[in-house]
């Protein structure tokens, strides 16, 4: 590791493709940043990432190819060789022109040229997983880096070889956790004397949540409750043409929510994917959650996310295939007519937070590069 007496750091995050990496690499670029550190951000090419992006206009953003592995003996392994070549060759020139000290990988195979080229041009290198099992991708990663971090504490049993691992909590930006006099009904909208359901899928919408949702409107506007709704930029239009068939329903429907701070403090409910950084989020936040994971997500990686969640009593969780209009108005309804239940739902959701999860990783950076 390179040794550095000088009192800042340089520090290379790699957080590109997906909200899930994005949002918690942020939110250690921004706890660095305003200690006076320097900070670039690897992002990627995807539309998600320049939108996460342009709500940071202080923290310095560089783009890098998105890299997924494909199939093995797929034609297109060659393509995907070609470009980890490529990038760890882009991300050394990065890392020998800014004089970076220290790299952190949020996950992803485009993680793993700035970890290499990091290891190779003497750097620090540490991954930060935030799921309840870690992706291929960062069990590959972890051999290139000095320190493993986990989200979850289920994880760190999946890291058996390697030396250091370290459960530090799911990063939340500072944007998000800094105390503000905002009126989030006024934000979006909304009644203050009507309870709220949110509903989002993560990064990009969720599309089995959305039209399963779609289907149990006619119940929801019964019950005389309203819905905030991120439906994700590619189902956006669908969704509101949807909900534009029940105008007695109190809603706000968006294509995605730079306020994510106010969509939760303005919920009462909120029916979720499982990703990682959505639950460190619902659970910072103290909102009690429906937990519908994405059924296609890697090794059900959801699922064994929502299963912690569930078990402790801060979540319902649901399968994707079970959602429909009764099973839905059901599970709202048993929050909403149990004000018990939800205080409860909501007391182990705030257990479930790791509130300096930033923090912590900012001075574990600083720290492998100063001593
Ligand atoms: C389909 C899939 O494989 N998804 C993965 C992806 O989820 P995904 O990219 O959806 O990420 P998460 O659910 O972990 O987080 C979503 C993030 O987007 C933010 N947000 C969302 C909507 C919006 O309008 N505005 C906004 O700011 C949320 O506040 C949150 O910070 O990465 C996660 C972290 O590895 C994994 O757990 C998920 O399984």
């Amino acid at each position: 590791m390179k040794q550095k007496n000088s009192k800042s750091i340089h520090a290379l995050i790699a957080c590109g493709g997906t909200g899930g990496h994005l949002f918690p690499g942020i939110a250690v670029g921004e706890v660095l940043a305003s200690r006076g550190h320097d900070v670039t951000l690897l992002i990627s090419e995807k539309k998600i990432d320049t939108l996460a992006a342009s709500g940071h206009p202080e923290l310095r953003f560089e783009k890098m190819p998105f890299l997924a592995m494909p199939k093995p003996w797929s034609p297109k392994m060659f393509g995907f060789l070609k470009g980890l070549w490529q990038g760890t060759k882009a991300c050394r020139k990065i890392i020998r022109d800014h004089q970076v000290d220290v790299v952190l990988g949020m996950g992803g195979f485009t993680s793993f040229a700035p970890l290499y080229a990091g290891r190779k041009e003497g750097c620090s290198t540490l991954i930060h997983e935030s799921n309840a099992i870690p992706g291929k991708a960062n069990r590959l990663n972890a051999r290139f880096s000095d320190i493993v971090l986990c989200g979850l504490d289920a994880c760190k049993n999946h890291f058996p070889k390697h030396g250091d691992v370290r459960v530090v909590g799911t990063p939340i930006r500072s944007s998000m956790r800094k105390q503000n006099s905002d009126d989030p009904h006024a934000f979006f909208k909304l009644d203050k004397d009507k309870r709220t359901l949110l509903i989002m899928g993560g990064s990009q919408g969720a599309r089995g949540v959305n039209r399963a949702v779609g289907m149990a409107l006619e119940e929801f506007e019964k019950m005389g409750i309203q819905v905030l709704h991120i439906a994700g930029p590619t189902d956006y239009e669908e969704v509101r043409d949807v909900y534009a068939k029940h105008p007695l329903l109190k809603q706000h429907v968006a294509a995605f929510c730079h306020r994510m701070d106010l969509a939760y403090r303005v919920a009462d409910l909120a029916i979720a994917r499982s990703g990682a950084s959505s639950m460190s989020e619902l659970a910072y936040f103290g909102v009690p959650s429906l937990l519908v994971p994405y059924p296609y997500a890697a090794e059900d990686h959801q699922t064994r996310n929502a299963e912690i969640f569930d078990k402790a009593g801060a979540a319902m969780l649901m399968g994707e295939s079970d959602l429909n209009a009764d099973t839905l108005a059901d599970a709202v309804r048993s929050v909403f007519n149990d004000t018990r239940k939800a205080g409860e739902m909501k007391k182990a959701a705030q257990k479930l937070a790791v509130k300096n999860s930033a923090e912590k990783i900012a001075d574990l950076l600083v720290k492998t590069v100063q001593g």
